[in-house]
């Protein structure tokens, strides 16, 4: 047959089940919350754009904070108030605690070895368990903090030359490039270049798993149409999978042949892996495949969502350069002109905390969390949740929300003096890590890398915006994708300021 009569085909059958699917619906149809109406076979859809977030925002100002859509095949509940965040990753908690299909990881991630996608269950728990105690333990996080340190030092270096000469740098992608060198060291025990993956280099096989991953994959919402890979996404995500495994292949060899009882002290990600692997330790299935889903999962994990915190504490600071000097002479009073930041100051610092909860209140990194898919069907205020349903936390909904925040678009630092929110998961208003069982695991160590890098930058240099543009001109555009970015580049021209 073809192309274009499969096509026929897959639609005519999507549109008998659709129809079928309706008619057994209506027989027993509960209260679903409500939601704009659906098309027929499309559902919502054709409503979200290049920014669903903000897409979902506008929406739920219409249909509350429970909101029912029909993507595709698909049900998804939309959740923008804390109270509602509340119930379902506290209250119902372990309902909500599975994941749905992901293409991406099903072939990159060995059929969703990984941890960020994994379905609920033992393997799923196991495996946390695992990455917490093992990769992610305060002893792990100080394991790395001279190597943060000298990084970092790196690229202050580098700026003071830019200092010096007056140029303008590209913010983001120098904080970019050091976030993707730390998470290197710390998962793979050296740095990776350009043409270390393959032809591509490094940096652009991550970039193009990033860019495809945010691509609203029809498979998903269609499974009919799964199999016809109209988008070509299945084919790509086939051979990043061949990439990344190859590469990481030849990672865990080079690990094999050095590593002879390295103490636990010095081992990268890698070679705690192996380790386990090796002493057989893991009382559940355990191989090369969860291994080097893992290692993906930490490296993206690690590598965008803490340099994307860090362009956007940078955005704020630099539209409103008063709330920046306040940070400087903080970080002035509490280190000293003589000295740069070090971790041991950063709980000191207690401005750094707010400036740094007010943007992720008004961008969060990953302002939908990740999806989460509910085990079985359930009642929320009356409402029906039906089994296998798609739940979207929206953060950034719950960030500019009027009823919760007093002028919630505004900048303001301060507003966390007389109420110290937490962002640590406790408080519902602030969940830019999520809460409950799926929380970020890697919290402890974004949240220090994000302290360290913005106090340090913060510390050793006035900044000033490039053109003599003014604050309020700055744009605060963002492209939303599993780390929702500034769409153009941060570049502003630093002023060394430290005593040498
Ligand atoms: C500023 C930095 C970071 C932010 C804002 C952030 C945010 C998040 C969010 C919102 C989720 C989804 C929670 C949910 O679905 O309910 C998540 C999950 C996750 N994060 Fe992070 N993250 C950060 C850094 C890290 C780091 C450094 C690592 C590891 C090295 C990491 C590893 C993970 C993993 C493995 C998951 C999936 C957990 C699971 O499904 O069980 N993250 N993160």
């Amino acid at each position: 047959m073809l192309a274009i009569e499969w096509i026929c085909a897959t639609v005519i059958v999507a549109a008998i089940s659709y129809l079928l699917h309706e008619f057994l619906w209506m027989k027993k149809r509960k209260r679903l919350p409500p939601g704009p109406k659906p098309l027929p076979i499309l559902g919502n859809l054709h409503l979200l754009g290049k920014n669903p977030h903000q897409d979902l925002f506008h929406l739920a100002k219409k249909h509350g904070p429970i909101m029912y859509m029909q993507w595709g095949f698909v049900p998804a509940i939309i959740i923008s108030s804390p109270e509602l965040a509340e119930k379902f990753l506290k209250t119902h908690d372990l309902n909500f605690a599975s994941r749905p299909y992901h293409e991406g990881s099903w072939y990159v991630a060995h059929e969703q070895r990984n941890l960020t996608f994994a379905k609920y269950g033992p393997y799923w728990r196991n495996m946390r368990k695992l990455c917490t105690l093992e990769l992610l333990s305060n002893f792990k996080i100080n394991q790395f903090q001279s190597m943060r340190k000298r990084e970092l030092g790196f690229l202050i270096e580098s700026l003071k030359r830019a200092s010096s000469d007056q140029v303008v740098v590209d913010l983001s992608g120098e904080v970019s490039s050091l976030s993707a060198n730390m998470s290197c060291l710390m998962i793979f025990g050296k740095k990776y270049m350009d043409k270390d993956f393959d032809d591509r280099g490094f940096k652009d096989v991550i970039q193009e798993l990033l860019h495809i991953a945010a691509i609203p994959n029809l498979g998903d919402f269609f499974p009919f149409l799964g199999v016809l890979d109209l988008q070509g996404l299945t084919r790509r995500y086939k051979a990043l999978g061949k990439v990344f495994d190859d590469f990481l292949e030849r990672i865990i060899d080079e690990h094999v042949h050095q590593s002879s009882n390295i103490p636990k002290q010095n081992r990268d990600f890698v070679d705690t892996m192996m380790s386990i692997l090796q002493s057989g330790e893991a009382d559940f299935e355990f191989d090369r495949r969860h291994i080097k889903s893992v290692l993906i999962d930490v490296l993206i994990a690690s590598m965008d969502t803490s340099a994307t915190a860090v362009e956007w504490v940078f955005t704020e600071l630099l539209r409103h350069p008063h709330y920046m000097k306040k940070l400087q002479e903080e970080i002035d009073e509490k280190v000293g002109m003589n000295s740069t930041v070090e971790e041991s100051n950063l709980d000191g610092l207690e401005y750094l905390d707010m400036v740094i909860k007010e943007t992720f209140r008004l961008h969060p990194v990953a302002p939908l969390l990740l999806p989460h898919e509910s085990i079985d069907d359930c009642i929320i205020d009356g409402y029906h949740i039906p089994k296998k349903s798609r739940i979207l936390i929206n953060t950034m909904a719950i960030g500019r929300d009027p009823m919760v925040w007093s002028e919630p678009e505004r900048f303001f630092p301060e507003r966390f003096v007389e109420d110290n929110v937490d962002i640590k998961g406790k408080d519902f208003r602030l969940i830019p890590f999520g809460s409950g069982r799926r929380m970020c695991p890697g919290m402890h160590l974004g949240l220090t890398v994000v302290r360290l890098v913005v106090a340090q930058l913060v510390h050793c240099f006035d900044w000033k915006l490039p053109n003599d543009m003014r604050p309020n001109d700055l744009d605060t555009n963002e492209v939303f994708g599993l780390v929702t970015s500034r769409a153009n580049h941060l570049m502003a021209v630093p002023m060394y300021r430290l005593k040498e």
